[in-house]
């Protein structure tokens, strides 16, 4: 179970994220969403570490991940950030290989061990044709699937997702989210979503979290979640929401 108790995030003085508690199971994902400048990628990056805190804690199951270094943390945690670049001399297989980095602190070279979860990373992102390939010569979408294989390389507990289906197609889309599922199921991992699309974050997410200048406005099951009057709250325009016995869900705002 990953635990978040009291987040606490700031940029220099202003406090982004005054306090926020969320738990995932293993094997669910959360999807947190809420308007542009919520603070979602905030509390992504918190989760990752690249941001500190300025109080709360961060468990998964036992294990204080907010008092881990970096590079002992990166064996739990996971992210595919919202618009990486890659360094675009390097191959595809040589992005996917950056996921084994946390197990060898001093940049010494790939284990045999190594090469299996890089080969299953790439078989589950469809990246192997990329393998060879320059990233200077791939489609935005093509280096998106990359950063989620280096992420499947890293064989992490914690996924963290930023918006990271933006670019790509409807099938890589669907493809991608169902192997996410299957692979959050099959390996009892945690994900969590930065999402804009309500649509996939109903549809894809166990749980949701719905953000607004930092603090939650609700958090649960979708269907607990959206709530036309939540979300008129947090965007601030009317929505209408209905059940679509095919699509799941319909959202829109009312024009
Ligand atoms: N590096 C930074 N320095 C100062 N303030 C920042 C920084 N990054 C983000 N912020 C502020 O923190 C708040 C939350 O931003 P964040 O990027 O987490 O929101 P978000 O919900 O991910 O937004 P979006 O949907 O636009 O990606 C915003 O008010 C933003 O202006």
């Amino acid at each position: 179970m990953l635990r978040v108790e009291g987040l606490r995030v700031a940029y220099g003085e202003r406090v982004v994220i005054p306090g926020l508690s969320f738990t995932v199971a293993p094997g669910q994902a959360l999807g947190l969403i809420g308007p542009n400048g919520a603070g979602k990628t905030t509390v992504i990056r918190a989760l990752s570490g690249v941001l500190p805190l300025q109080g709360g804690t961060i468990f998964w199951e036992t294990v204080p991940l907010h008092t881990l270094p970096p590079e002992q943390r990166a064996r739990w945690v996971a992210v595919v950030p919202q618009g990486a670049t890659l360094p675009e001399a390097f191959t595809g297989e040589e992005v996917v290989a950056f996921g084994r980095t946390p197990y060898h602190p001093w940049w010494g070279p790939l284990a045999d061990l190594d090469h299996l979860p890089i080969a299953r990373a790439m078989i589950r992102t469809d990246t192997q044709a990329f393998a060879e390939r320059r990233v200077g010569t791939l489609s935005g979408g093509e280096r998106q699937r990359l950063l989620l294989a280096r992420a499947f390389a890293q064989t992490p507990q914690i996924l963290l997702l930023d918006e990271a289906f933006a670019h790509l197609d409807l099938k890589y889309q669907v493809r991608l989210l169902r192997m996410i599922r299957r692979l959050l199921q099959e390996e009892g991992m945690a994900g969590v979503l930065a999402i804009h699309d309500l649509h996939l974050a109903a549809r894809f997410c166990d749980q949701l979290l719905l953000l607004r200048e930092g603090r939650a406005l609700a958090g649960g099951p979708p269907e607990v979640v959206l709530q036309p009057a939540l979300l008129e709250a947090a965007y601030g325009i009317p929505m209408r929401v209905e059940r679509h016995p095919e699509a799941g869900w319909l959202i829109w705002p009312e024009l």
